[in-house]
């Protein structure tokens, strides 16, 4: 038997995370068909082949207001079969956090504290695992508002999850009999939805700002691509999917291909033609240290968003 996933918070995030997850377990079960999985009742899907503990095979996303969690029910529906069986509450979180095994906190960094300072949190959450996607809320923070048996670990997923090209970093598990079951479960859940890699906890803030923002401002460069094919006459949709390949397909050179960006951008720029005055352009916009700034000015906000509001 599986477990029970909650999703504390689905909005943005708990939304990406948890139907990337839906897909990914929708295709193993297309794939192996009726082999592992037998469907009961219309829209239940049970395991019926070996148990694997370390996929999730029940899920509830929590939400604060009824007209959230109509739309989450919409959204979840539309994934198929095994998103049907997602079960939304709104502002019934003991309940939902007492039904799971692994729970992911995915609400506001500033909610935290009141959402697990609820009467009985504390004991619902006993001995599970609590992966929290805050950016800036320490481990020792939510530890503090939990018990010692809760075992707090944290994970900086990004929205690409959606569509299980995610990239999730979590941070270095501590020693502790439990600690190969959780590296598994945590795995199942990151893996299937992306890249994930293991990272001191001290990292955390830079990787938020890297890859946790890091689609909104890949969207600036590729928005700004875009622009400047149109004002050059291209039409906008033919301009928009050149450049989306043209990143998605340089961005695998350098992860499959383990080309450095420096080769792959000379290899492009013949001398005396288009590509060095395109880059001298882009250079006289300074826009490699706009760029890495912008990746300092967010790192320095994320370590902010847990702390107490300044009055
Ligand atoms: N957005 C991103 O790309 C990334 C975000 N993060 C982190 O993820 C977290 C969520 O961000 P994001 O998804 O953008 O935020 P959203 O505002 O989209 O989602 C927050 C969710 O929390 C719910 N919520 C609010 N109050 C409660 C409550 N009392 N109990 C239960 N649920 C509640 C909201 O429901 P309702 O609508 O009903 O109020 C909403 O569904 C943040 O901590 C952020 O730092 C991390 C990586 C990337
Ligand atoms: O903007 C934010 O604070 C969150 C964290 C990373 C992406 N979005």
């Amino acid at each position: 038997m599986g477990y029970s996933l909650c999703v504390l918070g689905c909005g943005t995030m708990g939304i990406a995370v948890l139907s990337g997850v839906i897909d990914s377990l929708d295709t193993t079960q297309r794939s192996l068909t009726s082999a592992k999985w037998e469907s009961h009742t219309p829209g239940t899907l049970t395991p019926t082949g070996p148990p694997d503990a370390s996929i999730p095979t029940n899920f509830l996303a929590c939400v604060s207001r009824e007209e959230s969690a109509a739309k989450l029910r919409a959204v979840f529906t539309s994934l198929g079969p095994l998103g049907a069986t997602v079960e939304v509450l709104a502002s019934r979180n003991l309940e939902a956090v007492s039904k799971a095994d692994v729970v992911l906190l995915c609400c506001k960094p500033q909610l935290a504290h009141a959402i697990l300072g609820e009467e009985g949190m504390k004991e619902a959450l006993e001995g599970k695992l609590l992966i929290s996607i805050l950016a800036g809320v320490t481990i020792s923070q939510i530890t503090a508002w939990v018990l010692p048996s809760t075992k707090v670990i944290r994970a900086m997923p990004n929205t690409p999850c959606k569509i299980r090209e995610g990239m999730t970093i979590v941070s270095t598990l501590p020693l502790s009999p439990s600690t190969e079951v959780d590296r598994a479960i945590i795995l199942k859940i990151f893996s299937s939805i992306g890249r994930c890699r293991f990272l001191d906890e001290k990292h955390f803030d830079a990787c938020t700002a890297l890859s946790g923002s890091g689609p909104a401002f890949a969207c600036i460069f590729l928005e700004a691509m875009a622009d400047g094919g149109v004002m050059m006459g291209l039409p906008r949709a033919e301009a928009l999917e050149l450049a989306s390949q043209t990143l998605q397909g340089t961005a695998r050179m350098v992860l499959q291909g383990g080309s450095h960006p420096a080769q792959i951008k000379d290899a492009v720029t013949t001398p005396g033609g288009c590509t060095i005055a395109g880059l001298l352009a882009m250079e006289d916009g300074r826009v490699r240290s706009t760029i890495a700034r912008a990746i300092q000015v967010a790192t320095e906000r994320a370590s902010e968003l847990g702390q107490p509001a300044k009055k």
